[in-house]
């Protein structure tokens, strides 16, 4: 990055090529729904499965429910072209998750699921797959109904259910999805109708192009944030109220506060619940410092000497607002570091952008706000920078977001680094909070003395 370009100018420049990637393509962002696009977000970006070690944790309200894992997908009896698709998807052996939900979501007679496992850990795979077995291809007419809170989350499950079905071409789908339309007084013959809350009302109750009644299965995807979401949660009960007595209920989502939890315990009768706990986003593998700064121009001192001695890797820099983010970000751009920048005020297609950019390593150093704290991983990020302390709404530390912020470095057990900028007594104050919290100790560091700068790194 040339040290004359103008930040304004820079910024306009990487809008624009942004605009320019996407084409035409506009996928419409609900901006309110930050949870579902979230979601989204590390969907779009994985590679691959989440491993987890963490056990899984079972409950049943019917203790009579027979319950077992299996190790390989053969086990589970699937229909051979079925078993292809799997195959062809690239999947092996069954996820932690999948391996105690799979015979249960296939079990007859059929049984209630509540799954909540972290993100990425297999559990689209798992109904979906649970989904196209349940089919009888025979009957011409809806018997599945996955429900998902957006646009988008409803087409990423689709394209999984449609490779999935790749040799079971007799498997129809049909999406309930804005830009969808069905005329009155017509009935669907698709076997699966996945889609959103509302154009599912429309065509269940208004249209009456298909039979709620009729279905076999009812998947809940994202379960959280459509009992969560006022709109969608009166939508979904609808829904649910509509139900035969014997549809399968399957709830999936990668967290549940209690009140959720509870709220679908209440309408998923007789369930097993599956919970995979979150893997602990341990500190043992990160080096914690502090750096004292008497303001912003101090702690972007600290920022680029650090930066400077031990930038091999890529940093992630977490400021507490946009605003800072923009200044920080125009600074070090003005100094010649390729920076990226991810606000929440980024359309989702905007943030993947972002994000694939740095990703591959075309910009070394991301900064951003909380709208990254949580989820999604970039391995190969050495640094984290609080350039703000986390904080809540009441200013006390919030130790959460600061576990999350920083367990996004030393991923899968390689050392990290946090840097936590310390510009008042207040500020100090969290930050031995924060200490206090975790039991770790947060060590001083002087970001002026470069000897002692690069002890960090080595
Ligand atoms: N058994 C498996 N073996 C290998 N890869 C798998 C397996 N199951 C799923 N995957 C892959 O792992 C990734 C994550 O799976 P999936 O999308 O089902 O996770 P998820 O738990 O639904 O995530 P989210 O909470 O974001 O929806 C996907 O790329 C998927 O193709």
């Amino acid at each position: 990055m040339s040290q004359k370009i103008d930040w304004a100018k820079f910024a306009e420049e990487q809008e624009k090529s942004v605009q320019k990637k996407l084409g035409d393509v506009s996928l419409s962002s609900n901006r309110n729904n930050s949870t579902a696009e979230a979601s989204l977000l590390r969907k779009l970006m994985r590679n691959g499965l989440v491993e987890s070690k963490t056990d899984i944790e079972i409950q049943r309200q019917n203790p009579n429910s027979p319950l077992y894992s299996v190790k390989t997908f053969e086990a589970l009896n699937l229909n051979p072209n079925l078993l292809k698709g799997v195959y062809d998807m690239g999947f092996n052996a069954p996820s932690k998750i999948q391996e105690t939900a799979l015979p249960t979501l296939l079990a007859n007679p059929p049984q209630n699921l509540i799954a909540q496992a972290q993100s990425g850990t297999g559990k689209t795979a798992a109904f979906v797959l649970a989904m196209l077995s349940r089919v009888d291809a025979s009957l011409k007419y809806p018997q599945v109904l996955c429900l998902s809170p957006t646009y988008e989350l409803a087409i990423q499950t689709g394209e999984v259910a449609a490779h999935m079905a790749k040799f079971c071409p007799e498997i129809e789908m049909k999406y309930a999805v804005r830009g969808e339309e069905v005329s009155r007084g017509s009935h669907l013959t698709e076997h699966i109708i996945i889609g959103t809350p509302g154009k599912v009302l429309d065509w269940a109750l208004k249209f009456r192009v298909f039979d709620l009644k009729k279905l076999t299965v009812f998947v809940l995807d994202e379960a959280d944030v459509m009992i969560a979401t006022q709109g969608h949660q009166d939508q979904c009960i609808r829904i649910h109220k509509n139900l035969g007595p014997n549809c399968q209920m399957m709830f999936f989502s990668a967290t549940y506060d209690q009140q959720i939890m509870e709220f679908a315990e209440m309408i998923v009768p007789d369930s097993i619940t599956i919970r995979l706990k979150r893997e602990e986003e341990s500190l043992d593998n990160i080096q914690q410092y502090y750096v004292k700064c008497s303001g912003p121009q101090e702690k972007y001192n600290a920022v680029t000497n650090i930066y400077g001695t031990v930038g091999v890797g890529q940093a992630i820099i977490f400021c507490h607002t946009r605003r800072t983010a923009s200044w920080l970000a125009e600074k070090m751009s003005k100094d010649g570091h390729a920076v990226a920048v991810l606000t929440g005020d980024l359309t989702v297609e905007q943030r993947i952008n972002v994000l694939d950019r740095f990703r591959s390593g075309q910009e070394k150093v991301l900064i951003t706000t909380n709208v990254l704290s949580r989820g999604i991983d970039v391995e190969q990020v050495t640094i984290v920078v609080n350039f703000d302390l986390p904080i809540d709404m009441q200013g006390k530390a919030d130790c959460d977001t600061y576990l999350h912020r920083i367990g996004r470095t030393g991923r899968f057990g390689k050392q990290g680094i946090a840097i936590n900028l310390v510009d008042s007594q207040e500020a100090m104050n969290i930050c031995r909070d924060i200490e206090k919290h975790f039991n770790r100790k947060i060590h001083y560091l002087n970001a002026d003395d470069s000897d002692e700068i690069e002890k960090i790194g080595a």
